[in-house]
């Protein structure tokens, strides 16, 4: 059976914007659950500055907390060298990089420009190379920005190409306000496989208006097979209001399964944790799997 890799967002992109500090025991029996789940690629920590993302603070603690589970790849955000070496120190197996298609939203994100984060990946690129980890480049804002509007699947395919050729191992395209629809979500995969290999490429869809779904299985029809979610549709983003989290895991898990492709993720236990996780944070699950499973 055609087999589709799943990379969970729920701790990291799912966490990062939670108003109040999630207790770093939490984070842990959340990435614990959902390793026992079957999920293979678990995105658990930012080192990124305290200042700017509070909820990501505990990094070190939470990847060092872990009793890890054999095959499983844990992962963290790291936007610069101070951030790749924290989390090569706490035992990050993966370390991604993450830039935008639109310079607005870099600028806001991480403070500098399109060309300077590329400038600031090089000796991360370079560290990881050299410690034989892989590395994941996010580009964020590929079908829409909530500053600049419409982006040009050339401007995406540009930044994508950019990040592959600097080494990135596998590029992951962020709508991150969830603008998108089908119809773009093809154009702009179009341009960006010129650019870089369609097997290293990621969809990486939040679910804002509703188009997640669809929007993926435009790309799975073209041949994607890495998808990015998050359990219970953990997340937001704080430069778009009412932007609503990554899809939710047990959506995607429903749907794959539904079209007879493989992600050896149990979902009766992947419905429990996002209940679970929910219950925790006294939010809604943002799964309609997850509401609707009997299990
Ligand atoms: C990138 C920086 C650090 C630049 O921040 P900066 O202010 O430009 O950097 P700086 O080098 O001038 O440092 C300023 C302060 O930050 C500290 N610092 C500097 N680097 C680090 C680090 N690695 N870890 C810990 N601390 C750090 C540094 O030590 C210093 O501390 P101070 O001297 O003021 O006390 C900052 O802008 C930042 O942390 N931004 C947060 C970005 C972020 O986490 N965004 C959310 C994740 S991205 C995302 O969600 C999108 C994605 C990936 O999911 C895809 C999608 O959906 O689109």
């Amino acid at each position: 059976m055609d087999k589709v890799k799943l990379v969970e967002m729920g701790p990291r992109d799912g966490l990062q914007n939670e108003p109040a500090q999630v207790p770093t025991a939490v984070k842990i029996e959340l990435v614990q659950q959902l390793a026992e789940c079957g999920l293979t690629h678990i995105e658990v920590a930012s080192f990124v500055s305290p200042k700017w993302v509070p909820q990501m603070a505990d990094g070190s603690e939470v990847l060092t907390g872990l009793s890890r589970k054999q095959g499983v790849v844990y992962s963290a955000l790291t936007p610069n060298l101070k951030g790749l070496e924290a989390a090569l120190a706490a035992g990050a197996d993966e370390v991604a990089v993450f830039t935008a298609a639109s310079e607005r939203f870099c600028q806001k994100n991480i403070n500098c420009s399109v060309a300077e984060s590329m400038a600031r990946f090089e000796p991360v690129l370079q560290l990881a190379r050299e410690r034989g980890v892989r590395v994941r480049g996010y580009v964020s804002t590929v079908l829409g920005c909530p500053y600049e509007g419409d982006i040009a699947p050339a401007a995406v395919a540009r930044v994508a190409g950019e990040l592959y050729r600097l080494g990135c191992d596998e590029i992951s395209l962020g709508d991150t306000i969830g603008t998108g629809t089908p119809n773009k979500a093809i154009a702009m995969l179009s341009a960006v496989r010129q650019e870089v290999p369609l097997l290293r490429l990621a969809a990486h869809f939040h679910d804002t208006y509703g188009q997640a779904l669809a929007n993926l299985y435009a790309v799975l029809e073209q041949g994607l097979r890495i998808i990015d979610s998050s359990v219970a549709g953990l997340g937001g983003c704080p430069y778009a209001r009412r932007a609503s989290g990554n899809v939710a895991s047990e959506d995607v898990v429903y749907l794959l399964h539904g079209l007879g492709l493989n992600t050896g993720v149990d979902l009766d236990r992947l419905v429990n944790t996002g209940r679970w996780i929910s219950r925790q944070l006294g939010r809604e699950n943002g799964s309609k799997t997850g509401r609707a499973w009997n299990s």
